[in-house]
């Protein structure tokens, strides 16, 4: 598929055109599948549409020109994350969501220059140990198991890693404690239930939203106040908010570092990701097997050190091609901060501005047979920015990505060394966009012996309109 569009010239958006009746049906396509509804909508027309040209207040830009004008234009093109919320000022509930993802301009750079530098290549290289060391402990428990809930070990996994990276803490009760308080408050805000009635009412889902909200502020001060007693020098990212000073960038307040900590401790996306891969790895098993060659002569069943890195060049070309075909934020978005023109149409003010790296990187003129797994097109693929972005671009780019890549790699070679995963014969794989892409009802994997040849299992669900498996 093309994604090109753009050539039908100044004025109004192309779009569908829908009666008002087909409305209703449009809108529960987008909730229940938005990855395949915009691939139809980026077929159909093109790199800049809408869904109503009458009343352009969706427009979606798949095409990597017109994201290029999205993510240059950074006070146009906003963000305001929790916007579809009355989130009521000072409460919990509007702390969580006034991190980065919330935040434009100076206030931006200032709290990314906060951030940034323990996020950086070389410093989350001090991670290393805390990570293979929590890897090692969870595959133990996998030992004699001949089954596993892959979605869920990666997510349990990734939590403990994040609450002793980003919290310094090292508990898994209170990980799990968080991960379960995390996952059920964005289970609830982003139900439709809680969207309807946005009041503060005893039995609405909303309020339970704000309760939730209120016990994960709590923990997170309780942590905070912990760390100021034991004191505060240690590689986590919350040492770094509690002790930076710079006089470029003045500390964060307690209030900032609670929306920055809730903000970074969110790392759905790696559990996505590594589910996913090892998904994909399964059904390719010449790929899986060149793979085991790698690890086992790089790195002869040790976990990789910063040297091993860089020689395991296939790992990293399986990865940039799982985040590619089945990227963990599928969607996103801006608002137009006024009216503008992007590529000669006119976007109004105020209108939301999707953009799709699930869409763009099926584009068959940057990737050819786009809906194939090929780690191999790596070795010569040298995609822009715009064309391939796992990590969005921009000043909102994944701030995480040096940490998240380093994490998903020591997880699967060990892993990978290990055992071999397998999909319980007759599984349905589907899609869903929850906090990230996942597969909607678990994915059950048996746990063989690593040098198992079993052939890759048949698999039903949408999954395969997302992949060629043939
Ligand atoms: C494979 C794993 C990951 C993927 C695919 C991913 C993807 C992304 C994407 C696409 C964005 C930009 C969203 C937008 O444009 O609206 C983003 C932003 C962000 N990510 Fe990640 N992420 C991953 C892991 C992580 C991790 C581990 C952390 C924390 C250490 C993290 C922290 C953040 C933060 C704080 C932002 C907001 C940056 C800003 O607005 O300035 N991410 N991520």
């Amino acid at each position: 598929m093309a994604v090109t569009g753009d050539a039908q010239g100044p004025g109004r958006l192309p779009g569908p055109g829908l009666l008002p009746a087909a409305w209703p049906l449009r809108a529960a396509s987008m909730l229940r599948d938005p990855s395949a509804a915009l691939t139809r909508m980026a077929r159909r027309h093109g790199g800049v549409c809408t869904w109503n040209p009458q009343d352009p207040r969706h427009v979606f830009v798949f095409s990597p020109d017109r994201l290029r004008e999205v993510f240059s234009r950074p006070d146009l093109f906003v963000v305001d994350s929790f916007r579809e919320f009355q989130t009521p000022p000072g409460s919990s509930f509007d702390r969580l969501g006034a991190g980065l993802t919330r935040l434009n301009g100076a206030e931006h750079r200032r709290h990314r220059q906060i951030m940034q530098p323990p996020l950086r290549q070389q410093r989350v290289l001090g991670h290393r140990e805390a990570v293979v060391e929590l890897t090692e402990r969870e595959l133990r428990r996998w030992r004699d198991r001949p089954l596993v809930r892959l979605d869920q070990r990666m997510s349990a996994l990734i939590t403990e890693i994040a609450v002793r990276t980003v919290f310094g803490v090292e508990s898994p009760e209170r990980a799990d404690r968080l991960r379960r308080l995390v996952s059920r408050f964005l289970a609830q805000a982003s139900s439709p239930a809680t969207l309807a009635l946005q009041r503060d009412l005893p039995g609405t889902p909303y309020r339970r939203t704000m309760r939730l909200a209120e016990e994960i502020e709590a923990t997170i001060r309780e942590i905070m106040a912990e760390r100021r007693r034991q004191g505060t020098e240690g590689p986590d990212l919350l040492s770094a908010m509690l002790t930076a000073r710079d006089e470029h960038a003045p500390a964060l307040t307690d209030d900032e570092i609670v929306s920055e900590a809730y903000t970074a401790f969110c790392h759905e996306s790696s559990a996505s990701a590594l589910t996913w891969t090892l998904f994909l790895l399964d059904q390719h098993p010449k790929v899986l097997a060149d793979l085991r060659e790698e690890l086992d002569g790089v790195l002869g069943g040790r976990p990789p050190d910063e040297e091993d890195l860089p020689k395991l060049e296939l790992l990293q070309a399986v990865l940039k091609e799982s985040l590619r075909l089945l990227p963990p934020t599928p969607l996103s978005m801006r608002y137009a901060a006024e009216e503008c023109e992007l590529g000669g149409y006119r976007i109004p003010a105020g209108a939301t501005v999707f953009y799709s790296p699930y869409v763009t990187h099926r584009n068959a003129a940057v990737f050819p047979q786009a809906a194939r797994f090929d780690p191999g097109r790596w070795r010569t693929a040298r995609p822009t920015v715009y064309e391939y972005l796992p990590f969005g671009a921009g000043p909102h780019h994944c701030v995480g990505r040096h940490f998240a890549l380093l994490e998903i790699t020591i997880v699967l070679s060990m892993l990978l060394q290990r055992h071999r995963l397998s999909l319980v014969p007759g599984t349905r794989i589907d899609r869903a966009n929850r906090m990230a892409l996942v597969p909607r009802d678990g994915m059950p994997m048996r746990v063989l012996s690593p040098s198992s040849a079993a052939p890759a299992p048949h698999v039903r669900g949408d999954i395969r309109t997302s992949i060629d498996l043939s």
